[in-house]
């Protein structure tokens, strides 16, 4: 018979600890609870748990130092790092001194429970083969995301911090597939070699090959001198490739070759040159579909697609939209040298119930137009740009009534509006009256019909609602 499994939990907060002691007895673990991470290690160098879950923000030593020395201490116990402020630095962080896994709170008992099995079940294997790297955390550009899609990023960001492998990034424009491959960059470690970006739908077509790997002197006209490619410049480090769905065919073919092989020739060179690069690649296309049509190969899609990271659109991370607005806004105020303007909460909620088909990169132009052309230092709903006001009116098209209906609703009640029914339902009556009174050329009894009423009922409605209308039929 096995032993339950002994595993330690360290946090300040009383009732995390509580929760989690209970979850895991009942999950037949035995549970030992620390209130800080200063008692631990004088613990531990009697007896070692199977697992550890530790907070990051503590009184005393820091779930991040603790972590760092039991990695020194006991490397082969797995340690899961909780956190409340859950950021890209501590997710890479903890990864990067060897947590196990990281857990942002609020989380979910049953996942947390899961989480401590697998660390229990994987400390056996830790203990067969031993493996502490620990590197510096490289800093980055800040990216923000609280939401439960951006924590799956950046726990690949995390995971991923020790490899050089390819990844793909998928996501629509302006999610931010740039700065999650800077920070794959920064966060591997090729960190303090070149990060190199090209993106293939902004230049013309005929020059990729020459972007890509270069030219020599006279390999076409206007190649007056040789000229290195993106390969070459990358060397060591990272290529990110953005729209790779629009790489030319031969080129694709090309860079197959390259990735296969590590060497290349520069337009009109006869001389090849080896490269050690890491390639990164995202699309805002679905390259299976790609593949499918014809216009991707498909040799080339597997290389690239070995890990992949989603980015999800802004609407499906609306929680966030009110932190990278306050970002925004902040780097909107410094490059302009004013002070930062601030948003309004009744601005502030309806901004977070716009559709934002140009993601975060819309926001970021919005918060920018609105550091140039608000008035004064707080926002209002009434300084939005007009186009963002109206969408509240006007349903984009392709929506259907219900979905505008939805919306509407949705943004009266983040306005703090109460008792809608009240304002929706005799609009919605007016537009259908209206409707059909149009359809009938004015004529009630015709329009009753239409709408399947009584027509004294009609009559009724359309005085009770103040509605102008002449009788135009016979009574
Ligand atoms: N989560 C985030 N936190 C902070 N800034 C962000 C975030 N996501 C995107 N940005 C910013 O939004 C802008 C657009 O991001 P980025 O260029 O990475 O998008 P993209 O998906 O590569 O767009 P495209 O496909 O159009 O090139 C950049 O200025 C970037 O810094």
């Amino acid at each position: 018979m096995s032993q339950p499994a002994n595993v330690w939990i360290i946090d300040d907060d009383r009732s995390i600890r509580w929760v989690l002691e209970r979850a895991l007895t009942q999950a037949g673990m035995r549970p030992r609870v620390f209130e800080n991470g200063d008692g631990v290690m004088v613990r531990l160098e009697h007896e070692e748990p199977d697992a550890i879950i530790s907070d990051i923000r503590m009184p005393g030593i820091d779930g991040i130092s603790l972590l760092s020395r039991i990695v020194e201490s006991n490397p082969d116990v797995p340690v899961i790092i909780m956190t409340a402020h859950s950021d890209l630095e501590s997710a890479v962080t903890s990864y990067q001194t060897g947590a196990f896994e990281y857990l942002p709170k609020p989380f979910d008992v049953d996942d947390a429970v899961g989480l401590v099995k697998r660390a229990v079940a994987h400390s056996h294997e830790r203990r067969a083969t031993s493996e502490p790297v620990t590197e510096p955390a490289h800093r980055s550009a800040e990216i923000i995301g609280e939401a439960p899609a951006m924590q799956e990023v950046f726990r690949a960001i995390g995971r991923l911090s020790h490899s050089n492998i390819t990844v793909l990034i998928n996501g629509e424009s302006g999610t931010g597939k740039e700065l999650v491959a800077q920070a794959l960059h920064n966060h591997s470690p090729r960190a303090n070699h070149p990060f190199v970006a090209l993106n293939m739908a902004a230049i013309p077509k005929d020059l990729i090959e020459s972007e890509l790997f270069g030219h020599e002197k006279g390999a076409f006209t206007g190649a007056a001198a040789a000229r290195q490619g993106r390969f070459e410049q990358a060397n060591g480090g990272t290529l990110f490739l953005d729209e790779i769905g629009d790489m030319p065919a031969d080129t694709q073919t090309r860079l197959l070759r390259v990735l296969a092989d590590g060497e290349f020739y520069r337009v009109g060179g006869t001389t090849s040159i080896r490269v050690d690069v890491r390639i990164i690649a995202a699309t805002h296309q679905d390259l299976e579909k790609l593949v499918q049509a014809g216009t991707f190969r498909e040799d080339l899609f597997h290389r690239l697609n070995v890990i992949r990271v989603h980015l999800p659109k802004l609407a499906e991370r609306r929680e966030d939209i009110p932190r990278l607005m306050q970002h925004f806004l902040k780097r909107a105020a410094k490059e302009l040298a004013v002070e930062p303007k601030i948003l309004r909460p009744d601005a502030e909620e309806y901004l977070t119930t716009l559709p934002w088909p140009g993601n975060v990169r819309q926001l970021e132009n919005t918060c920018r137009w609105l550091t140039v052309m608000a008035s004064g230092r707080e926002i209002h709903i009434d300084d939005l740009p007009p186009e963002l006001l109206q969408q509240a009116d006007t349903p984009a098209t392709g929506q259907t009534w219900q979905e505008g209906l939805r919306n509407w609703a949705e943004q009266e009640l983040r306005r703090g509006k109460k008792g809608i029914l009240e304002s929706a339902v005799p609009e919605f009556e007016k537009i259908m009256i209206e409707t059909a009174l149009k359809h009938t050329g004015g004529r009630r009894r015709d329009a009753s019909v239409l709408l399947g009423w009584g027509r004294n009922t009609l009559t009724r409605k359309i005085n009770e609602l103040g509605m102008d209308h002449e009788e135009v039929d016979e009574p």
